[in-house]
């Protein structure tokens, strides 16, 4: 595979060739670009959200602080502000931690957002419309895959994922990388976010022009994915769509969660933001129904079986659950929550 084969979908006129569009790359490289309709997800939101990030990292260390990971201050679990180190996305390939910091928003519960810092506090419609709208895009692209799979019951995945209903592990991230790594990390300097895949259904990541690094791991190694493959360049770059563990395990392995990282690409500071989409909590995560996955069968061992690896599970381990249970096992490798 060589970054071009990761396709830009149009899917502003849903049909079932475009269902198959999505399918056929979800189930090939686990990534794929969906081109930014301008309506779906404001452009100008966008922008505004980038904007807000920059201007929130620059805020003084300590106001961040006070609202750190997994903290009550901050809302609890996985919400709140990583700092510089903070978590190692590949422990094993990282010593000191991914020299980057991000902030995790989730959903807003009762229409209320979980306690922010400045200057976050300050746009909580901005941020409140744009996890929305990713919400929106996310569900469509749901639906496009409950059509390619032939799922009988077409809102299977949607209402699976329909937040007035519950709580979810959904969380949107805002991502700071700043110039220069660590000197401590003398060798790993080269890594800004370590190898992993992403934990979840599906994730829509959001870069700035210019600011490359992104990389998939592949059978021929690590290729670089361009933050706007179109060309000539397009007004709004396309978004980048990947698929997360808890849908390929969903999917039994059809679906492909492909190892990603991040890499310095000149050293200069990055921003980027990914919205993390959940099921709800309780969703039991039975194989998916429908003739596609009947056909399929057992063909994803394989694949499954890489992702137990990363789970650090044995064989014959208890099989999960619910999308929470998953998603517990993930933070758990992580942050060893
Ligand atoms: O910053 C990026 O481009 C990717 C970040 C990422 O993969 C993640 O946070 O899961
Ligand atoms: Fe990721």
């Amino acid at each position: 595979m060589s970054t071009s084969d990761i396709p830009i979908i149009d899917i502003s006129n849903p049909s079932k060739d475009v269902a198959k569009q999505v399918l056929d790359a979800a189930s090939t490289h686990g990534f794929l670009f969906i081109k930014n309709d301008g309506v779906t997800i404001s452009p100008k939101d966008i922008d505004d959200m980038f904007n807000l990030s920059k201007e929130f990292f620059a805020s003084p260390k300590e106001q961040k602080a006070e609202y750190a990971i997994h903290s009550p201050k901050a809302g609890g679990i996985n919400r709140g502000w990583v700092s510089m180190q903070g978590e190692a996305l590949d422990p094993e390939g990282t010593k000191h931690g991914d020299p980057k910091e991000a902030f995790n928003i989730g959903p807003p519960t009762n229409n209320t957002l979980q306690p922010l810092p400045h200057p976050l506090s300050s746009h909580k419609d901005l941020i409140s419309r744009f996890q929305t709208s990713c919400h929106t895009l996310c569900t469509s692209l749901l639906s496009l895959l409950s059509t390619a799979l032939a799922i009988p019951d077409a809102s299977y995945f949607s209402s699976r994922h329909d937040q007035s209903l519950g709580p979810s592990g959904t969380i949107f991230r805002m991502l700071y990388y700043p110039e220069s790594a660590s000197p401590q990390d003398n060798e790993k300097t080269s890594v800004r976010a370590g190898a992993h895949s992403d934990y979840g259904s599906l994730t829509l990541l959001f870069r700035l022009p210019g600011q490359a690094g992104l990389e998939l791991q592949t059978p021929k190694g690590w290729i670089p994915v361009p933050v706007d493959p179109s060309s000539p360049p397009s007004a709004a770059p396309p978004i980048l769509v990947n698929i997360g563990d808890l849908l390929c395990y969903w999917t039994a392995g059809l679906l492909k969660s492909t190892v990603h990282r991040v890499t310095f690409s000149g050293g200069e500071e990055r921003y980027s933001m990914a919205y993390f989409c959940h099921p709800l909590d309780d969703v039991k995560l039975e194989t998916v129904p429908g003739r596609v996955m009947q056909e399929f069968g057992d063909r994803g061992s394989e694949e499954l079986g890489r992702q137990r690896e990363r789970l650090g599970l044995a064989g014959g381990e208890e099989e999960l659950i619910t999308a929470r249970e998953h998603l517990e096992r993930r933070l758990k490798v992580t942050y060893g929550l």
